[in-house]
């Protein structure tokens, strides 16, 4: 079974290289619409795959770290890159393109960390991220399978701790190590009751 929830961010990019004339050499924003979707063939306690309310709490608030902020390509030009971040106090770098594709992906291995690193607490099993839909627009949208995920070779390599969070964004999250906890393995044991 597949259960999904919707998350929600402003952002803003460029995305070089594309055809697009304004996609590749403006600044501008979207609107974004995630969905993150879970899959188990158990149910839980509560006879669910996974409680909404838990994806509510550190899985929200990474994909919350993108909201009003600008995301920025590690190999982009180096003055744009030191333009964006004395302007926007936050920002994300990616080691990839910011195209609803790379974002896409970048969520699957985001969410299937945390997932990974979560002490489950209601006799929840098996659940995987299945796929994440990231929705530029209202009418343009990527979807990432496991398969894209990890497509390294044809798609470019994704490693986490080569995401970084502008320290503004880190001020404002519940726990200012959070990025480095995920990254160096630390359990999220969840809560008995939300
Ligand atoms: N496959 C992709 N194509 C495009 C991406 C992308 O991430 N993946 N991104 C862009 C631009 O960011 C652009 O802003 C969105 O493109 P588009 O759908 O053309 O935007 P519109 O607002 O013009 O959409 P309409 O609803 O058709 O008016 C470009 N392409």
């Amino acid at each position: 079974m597949i259960i999904r929830k919707l998350f929600k961010f402003e952002n803003a990019h460029i995305v070089r290289n594309c055809t697009s004339r304004r996609c590749s050499r403006s600044i501008h924003g979207h609107s974004y619409k995630i969905e993150i979707l879970l899959e188990s063939n158990f149910l839980d306690n509560g006879q669910m795959v996974y409680d909404f309310g838990l994806m509510k709490t550190t899985i929200k608030e990474l994909i919350d770290s993108f909201d009003h902020a600008i995301t920025l390509w590690s190999e982009d030009n180096s003055e744009y890159l030191e333009f964006a971040k004395k302007f926007s106090e936050r920002w994300v770098m990616l080691p990839v393109n910011p195209s609803a594709e790379q974002f896409s992906r970048v969520f699957f291995l985001m969410v299937e960390r945390v997932l990974n690193l979560t002490v489950f607490q209601n006799n929840e099993k098996n659940i995987k991220v299945n796929s994440v839909i990231v929705h530029e627009t209202d009418t343009g949208y990527a979807q990432c399978f496991r398969e894209d995920a990890y497509n390294f070779e044809n798609m470019g390599k994704i490693e986490l701790k080569n995401i970084i969070f502008s320290e503004q964004i880190k001020r404002e999250w519940s726990d200012y190590n959070m990025w480095d906890k995920i990254l160096n393995g630390e359990r999220f044991i969840n809560p008995k009751s939300l």
